[in-house]
């Protein structure tokens, strides 16, 4: 297994939010984590990229307990928030610094990673100068260009339209055909079934 959580629980101020929450997810498999506003997903993705203190139970990212460290982001790639916009640099000098960053083996080229994320006409754009679902496809493009073994998406679809939620579906199908590991939080289960993902839905604690 590349995931695996076992009896998890978090609390906050003393109450449960997750309680004996288990989840698996092998090479090469998309599980998409569905619930109610509040039921945890967030909280959980952020369990299994070790950003988020355990009260109980056990994860296991890779064989090791995730940590937030150098090696473990070398392996895994969170996209949840919005993430912080360089001043001063276009979209597509984002996509080519992440490209640089990660040490001449990227998953695809910065012109690739445009074109694939509907970016092309944005490309000298600052990403503050875009729509919400334009910035979107940008966190998303970082994400996919970096080399990776998991991703965890935490609602990839949020501001994405009907067509690119279509598109976003064959890309993670691929990324999981070519041997990755996805665990997605989502409202969207016809993008998860479309990206053709296991379905687990998470129960309020
Ligand atoms: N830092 C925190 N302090 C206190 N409570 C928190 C904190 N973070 C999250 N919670 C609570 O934990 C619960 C789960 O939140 P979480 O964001 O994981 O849910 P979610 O399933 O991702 O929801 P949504 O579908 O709305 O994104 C919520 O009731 C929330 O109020």
């Amino acid at each position: 297994m590349i995931i695996r959580a076992r009896a998890v629980r978090v609390e906050f101020g003393g109450t449960a939010i997750l309680d004996g929450v288990d989840l698996a997810a092998g090479r090469g498999e998309i599980v998409a984590v569905a619930g109610e506003n509040g039921a945890g997903k967030s909280t959980l993705l952020r369990c299994l990229a070790g950003l988020q203190p355990r009260a109980g139970g056990e994860v296991g990212v890779l064989d090791r307990a995730p940590a937030d460290g150098p090696g473990f982001w070398r392996d895994v790639v969170l996209v949840g928030d919005e993430p912080a916009w360089y001043p001063g640099l276009t979209v597509l000098e984002h996509l080519e610094l992440m490209a640089s960053v990660h040490g001449g083996s990227p998953r695809m080229g910065a012109e690739e990673a445009l074109e694939m994320f509907g970016l092309a006409g944005r490309r000298d754009m600052a990403p503050l100068a875009m729509s919400t679902g334009q910035r979107q496809r940008l966190s998303l493009a970082m994400a996919l260009l970096r080399p990776s073994r998991v991703l965890l998406l935490d609602e990839p679809e949020r501001g994405l339209d009907a067509a690119f939620r279509a598109r976003l579906a064959s890309i993670l199908a691929g990324y999981a055909a070519a041997g990755g590991t996805v665990v997605m939080a989502t409202h969207d289960p016809g993008m998860a079934q479309a990206a053709g993902a296991r379905l687990v839905t998470l129960e309020a604690a």
